[in-house]
């Protein structure tokens, strides 16, 4: 780094968080480049800390938001990664998906947008099928609340009337959109832009739905093992060799959008392509500091990522201390030539005051 003194990125991250993400590989990165990435202390107050250039963090409760609150009032040049009022956006998988809808961007040949849904928050709704008659079975029911907690990846794929028993309100209803069992996630770090393949759920036809029975229940299937995959006939049979990635520059700039929209720098978004139409893109997820390292080269990513933001508040820093200086030029000009006119309407009264030391 162009400056003597070495970048410091504190984080604040739950342990399984921790243990996945600082790993060896990405700390000797980041140190070869001027950058330490440092333990915060949660037993401790975050102002009593640092400094830190910039502070990482996936926790949540209003406790740690003081903290945060604080800790930038009394380091204005600290960068937060992320702000808790965008981080919390995502937590609600109705609001996440918002700024989707809203994203405005020009491509020829591909579209992109949402599954249609509808949140529930009563079994009254629920079983009362003519407030949601514009989405066709299957559905996929997933809790409201996407605050990280295992009940919140707990989903079911709905296949009639008779699977809606099981499920418990406050809950979003998606129509399932067949999309060859391949899900792409995409991941975000600032500027930076990733897409990759995972496996995700069969299409369901026509004929067998009518086979199915009531509802299946499933969690966070893209990060099965594929022994944990295979030992269920559900999930097998999917090859992710064969399917051809989305074009990248329209998932870059659906990624730029959405980080624009979110005010979000860390994040990952689920996208499937619809069966049916080989050009529509729909994204069903957005989540905040995935895990990055499952991304290929996450240590690159996120080093310069890291390197990028130390710099960006180090210049910050500069221009302010030059503004300052230059605003205080500034009013000495206005004050002289004030006094200059002082001067000469009072007739040398004021030429008393030294002008350009006082100001
Ligand atoms: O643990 P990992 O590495 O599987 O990462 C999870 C993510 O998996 P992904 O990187 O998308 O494959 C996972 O993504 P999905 O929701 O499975 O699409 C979540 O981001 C999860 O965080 P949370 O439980 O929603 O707070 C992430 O969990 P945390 O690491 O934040 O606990
Ligand atoms: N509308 C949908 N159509 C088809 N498959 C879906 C749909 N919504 C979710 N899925 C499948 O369910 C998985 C989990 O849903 P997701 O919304 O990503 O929840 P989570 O936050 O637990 O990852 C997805 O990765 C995908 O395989
Ligand atoms: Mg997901
Ligand atoms: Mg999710």
């Amino acid at each position: 780094m162009a400056d003597d003194r070495r970048g410091v990125v504190g984080y604040a991250l739950l342990p399984k968080k921790q243990q996945s993400f600082i790993q060896d590989s990405l700390l000797s990165l980041c140190k070869s480049k001027g950058v330490d990435l440092v333990k915060i202390d949660q037993e401790r107050r975050l102002t009593d800390q640092g400094p830190f250039d910039c502070v990482l963090h996936k926790l949540d409760g209003e406790h740690w938001r003081k903290q945060l609150e604080e800790f930038q009032t009394q380091n204005p040049n600290s960068t937060i990664i992320d702000s808790p009022a965008s981080i919390e956006r995502l937590h609600n998988r109705i609001s996440m998906l918002q700024v989707v809808s809203e994203l405005k961007i020009e491509s020829e040949t591909d579209t992109f947008g949402i599954p249609k849904q509808i949140v529930i928050y009563d079994k009254e709704t629920l079983f009362d099928q003519q407030s949601w008659e514009f989405l066709k079975y299957p559905v996929v029911a997933k809790p409201l609340i996407a605050d990280g907690s295992a009940k919140s990846h707990k989903m079911a794929l709905v296949f009639n009337h008779e699977g809606l028993n099981k499920l418990k309100p406050p809950i979003v209803l998606q129509e399932f959109v067949n999309h060859g069992g391949v899900i792409f996630k995409v991941y975000v770090v600032g500027e930076f832009v990733k897409c990759v393949k995972r496996k995700s759920l069969p299409d369901v036809s026509e004929e067998k739905l009518e086979s199915l029975e009531g509802s299946l229940s499933f969690s966070q299937v893209s990060n099965l093992t594929s022994d944990e995959r295979n030992d269920d006939k559900y999930y097998k049979l999917m090859d992710l060799e064969d399917t051809v990635l989305p074009p990248q520059s329209f998932i870059t700039d659906i990624a730029r959008g959405l980080r624009r929209g979110l005010k979000l720098n860390l994040f990952n978004f689920d996208v499937i392509r619809d069966a049916r139409i080989g050009n529509r893109y729909l994204v069903i997820d957005i989540n905040y500091f995935p895990g990055y390292a499952k991304m290929p080269g996450y240590e690159t990513a996120l080093t310069d990522f890291f390197c990028d933001l130390v710099r960006k508040s180090r210049s910050e820093e500069k221009e302010k201390d030059g503004i300052d200086k230059r605003q205080l030029v500034c009013n000495c000009d206005v004050e002289v030539r004030t006094i200059a006119i002082n001067t000469c309407c009072n007739d040398g009264e004021e030429q008393e005051k030294p002008p350009i030391l006082q100001v």
